[in-house]
């Protein structure tokens, strides 16, 4: 649905995304995680034709960025949720997306419905008349979001949908990203939100100006820290400990009444060690896969790029 290759922007002197190749398939939900001012709203506003690119390609829904009248087809085929929601404050919520429907040359009655859809699915309905100045910050991030769906497009972009929400109100945009999902709509989400990235996302994307790397959250764990198994005994015994090291030469630590263990695959190697263990005399209280975070990947790998 996406195809990026070799997509540069410089700002002057400053290249802001560097030869970013990425491809997002159809109905797929991916963020772009990455640190303040590393490409990710620049990459966006290129992919939705809101700025050029230096240089690069780019395919988005059939259409190739910068070809004579794509950006106009493009514009017709992506919903874009910015940084700012930048709503006509004096318009009520109906007013809005009736004025963008229009953009889109949506009959009126296509229009209506739409707009009724949404602002009930987005919990608008009973405020629909009042002006978008009146709402909270989280009313207006959902009636942007509505705005960027009035004309039902298959691709949406969304530039941190949750930043500076309250709890309830990003929970609310969460859990309707998650129905937008299930509606197979192909999401690009920027965020800082490691947490909400791996809640409904199928995939990241590390970017520091390049792409540091890519994956599904699990993927980037694995090839990162592979897993790790923590058994807790009674007690940590010297034959106990001899067991597990037999099995595994390198990876294995003793803390208190706890051993951990490196494991390249845990369903075929844990039920080994325990049965070790317990042959050593060992007395098992617990055996937890123990996972790394998406955030200890996702500073494990922007530290490893930091370092020259
Ligand atoms: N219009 C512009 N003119 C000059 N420099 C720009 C412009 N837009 C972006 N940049 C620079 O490009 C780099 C990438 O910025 P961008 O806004 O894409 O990052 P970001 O990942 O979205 O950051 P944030 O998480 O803070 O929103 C930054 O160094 C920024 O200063």
């Amino acid at each position: 649905m996406i195809e990026i290759e070799e997509l540069t922007r410089t700002f002057g002197t400053r290249t802001a995304v560097d030869r970013l190749t990425l491809t997002i398939g159809e109905g797929e939900v991916f963020a772009l995680l990455g640190p303040n001012g590393a490409g990710k709203t620049t990459t966006v506003r290129m992919l939705g034709c809101l700025i050029g690119r230096t240089s690069g390609r780019a395919v988005v829904a059939g259409q190739r960025i910068g070809d004579p009248g794509a950006d106009r087809r493009i514009r017709g085929l992506i919903g874009l949720l910015p940084e700012e929601p930048g709503l006509y404050p004096d318009l009520t919520a109906v007013q809005t997306l009736d004025y963008f429907g229009k953009l889109h040359q949506l009959p009126k009655r296509v229009r209506a419905e739409r707009t009724e859809e949404l602002l009930t699915r987005l919990g608008l309905w009973e405020r629909r008349d009042s002006k978008a100045a009146t709402y909270s910050k989280g009313m207006r991030q959902r009636l942007a979001i509505a705005r960027a769906l009035i004309h039902d497009p298959p691709v949406l972009f969304l530039d941190e949908p949750t930043a500076n929400l309250d709890p309830e109100g990003a929970r609310a945009v969460r859990e309707f990203l998650l129905q937008l999902r299930a509606e197979r709509r192909t999401i690009v989400l920027n965020t800082h939100d490691l947490a909400e990235a791996e809640r409904v996302c199928d995939r990241v994307g590390v970017l520091r100006t390049r792409l540091v790397a890519v994956g599904s959250p699990a993927e980037l764990r694995a090839q990162l820290h592979g897993s790790t198994t923590r058994i807790r005994l009674d007690a940590v015994t010297d034959p106990v400990l001899a067991a597990v090291r037999a099995l595994h030469p390198e990876g294995v630590r003793a803390d208190g009444d706890t051993i951990t263990v490196a494991v390249a695959d845990p369903v075929r190697e844990n039920p080994e060690l325990v049965a070790a263990v317990v042959a050593a005399g060992g007395r098992v209280q617990s055996v937890v896969p123990v996972t790394a975070s998406l955030e200890e990947v996702y500073l494990e790998l922007l530290g490893e790029e930091k370092a020259p």
